[in-house]
């Protein structure tokens, strides 16, 4: 018997496509309804990591009459730069992808974000599908349709904010995802449970050992309320005019360690760092109270992820996160919690109250 697939709507506001985020199992028989029938080449991007999905997609798609081509990326963050678009871009040039032709990007939240940025800028845009495979590619990254590289100077700095036709989330692929990348996944989890739906952490808290794997009990539900999260955000607010922000939470400093580790640590861990400093922060501008500022160092370590970064950078992470894309002319800004699911916004805190709050994160 087939497990039940859940659907999540994503979209149709203010001019924007509508489109669904899929959870379950064998779900790829979903992919040619979604690819439509204009189209007659499709690019699968994947990682190394995943060459044989990727070729094995390929090969199916092949079969269905498509001109097929498998794109290969590095892992990672090392497929987001300008090198490996330009590779993409030529890869499709070569294979005479129009406007109708459709990409398909199959792996973790680095190459769901590079091939939906390839999906944007190519011809000015085609549809794309994204394919996630870890957790934190399922409930954020491949949702929401911001799509970007990194550069040297900063976290996802070049990009666009591009849909996609639709979200196939396989729970099966979790099942090969090495643990520590399963555990940085979590952090996007938990940012959801802090900022709309504290469901999650009591669920993650029931067993913080169950949830470092996909065996666990709630995955299938900690996952789907996450998406609930994202979807309900950016169907409200696709072009982070206002509301979309709150996603950001814990990414101001998180991206800036990002850098500073040139991309080497995981994202998810630069998060997890990123809401031990906002929780602090919340707490030292009077905004937050210390059961909910304690329960992020609590929640966070119980699942193996990481809380402190090294004291002496702080002058490095003060200068990075000014290129942040809250920061407006000078102002420093950052998501903070008025309380547990109340994100807000706090601008240009008092620089010693910084220090303050990296004062509690940095050893
Ligand atoms: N666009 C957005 O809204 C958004 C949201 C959150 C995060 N992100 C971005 O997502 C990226 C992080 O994504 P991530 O945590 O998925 O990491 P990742 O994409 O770097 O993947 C981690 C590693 O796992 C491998 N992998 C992927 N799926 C696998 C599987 N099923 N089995 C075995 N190996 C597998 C990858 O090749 C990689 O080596 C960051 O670049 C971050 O900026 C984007
Ligand atoms: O979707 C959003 O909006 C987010 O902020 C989600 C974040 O988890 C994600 O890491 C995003 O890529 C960060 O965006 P950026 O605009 O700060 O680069
Ligand atoms: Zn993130």
């Amino acid at each position: 018997m087939s497990e039940a697939v859940t659907r999540i709507p994503v979209g149709g506001t203010a001019g924007t496509e509508p489109y669904e985020v899929l959870v379950g199992r064998q779900l790829l028989g979903e992919l040619s309804g979604l690819i439509g029938p204009k189209a007659r080449r499709v690019a699968v991007v994947h990682p190394e990591a995943l060459a044989e999905t990727g070729d094995a997609l390929r090969a199916d798609l092949a079969e269905q009459g498509y001109e097929a081509i498998a794109i290969q990326v590095p892992n990672a963050e090392e497929a987001k730069t300008a090198e490996v678009a330009a590779y993409c871009w030529k890869a499709l040039g070569q294979s005479g992808f129009t406007r109708t032709d459709v990409v398909v990007g199959v792996g973790g939240g680095a190459t769901t974000d590079l091939a939906g940025f390839v999906a944007a800028t190519w011809l000015r845009g085609v549809r794309w599908i994204a394919v996630p495979t870890t957790v934190l590619a399922m409930v954020d990254a491949a949702v929401g349709g911001k799509t970007g590289i990194n550069t040297a100077e900063g976290k996802n700095l070049v990009g666009a904010f591009h849909p996609p036709a639709g979200v196939l989330c396989d729970l099966a692929a979790l099942d090969s995802l090495p643990v520590n990348d399963y555990v940085s996944g979590l952090a996007e989890v938990i940012k959801a449970g802090f900022i709309a739906d504290p469901v999650i952490l009591d669920l993650i808290e029931s067993d913080p050992e169950a949830a470092r794997t996909p065996a666990g009990p709630h995955t299938a539900e900690l996952i789907e309320r996450s998406i609930r999260v994202k979807a309900d955000v950016v169907s409200s607010d696709l072009k982070e005019s206002g509301r979309r922000e709150i996603l950001n939470y814990g990414h101001t400093l998180g991206h800036a360690i990002e850098k500073n580790e040139r991309y080497k640590w995981r994202h998810g861990a630069a998060v997890s760092v990123g809401m031990h400093f906002a929780a602090e922060l919340g707490r030292l501008a009077g905004r937050l109270d210390d059961a909910t500022a304690d329960r992020h160092r609590t929640v966070l370590e119980a699942v193996g992820l990481p809380l402190h970064y090294r004291y002496d950078q702080w002058p490095k992470l003060l200068e990075a996160m000014k290129v942040d894309k809250k920061s407006r002319g000078d102002l420093l800004r950052f998501i903070v919690l008025d309380g547990l699911a109340k994100p807000t916004v706090l601008e240009g805190p008092d620089p010693a109250v910084l220090l303050a709050a990296y004062g509690e994160v940095g050893q």
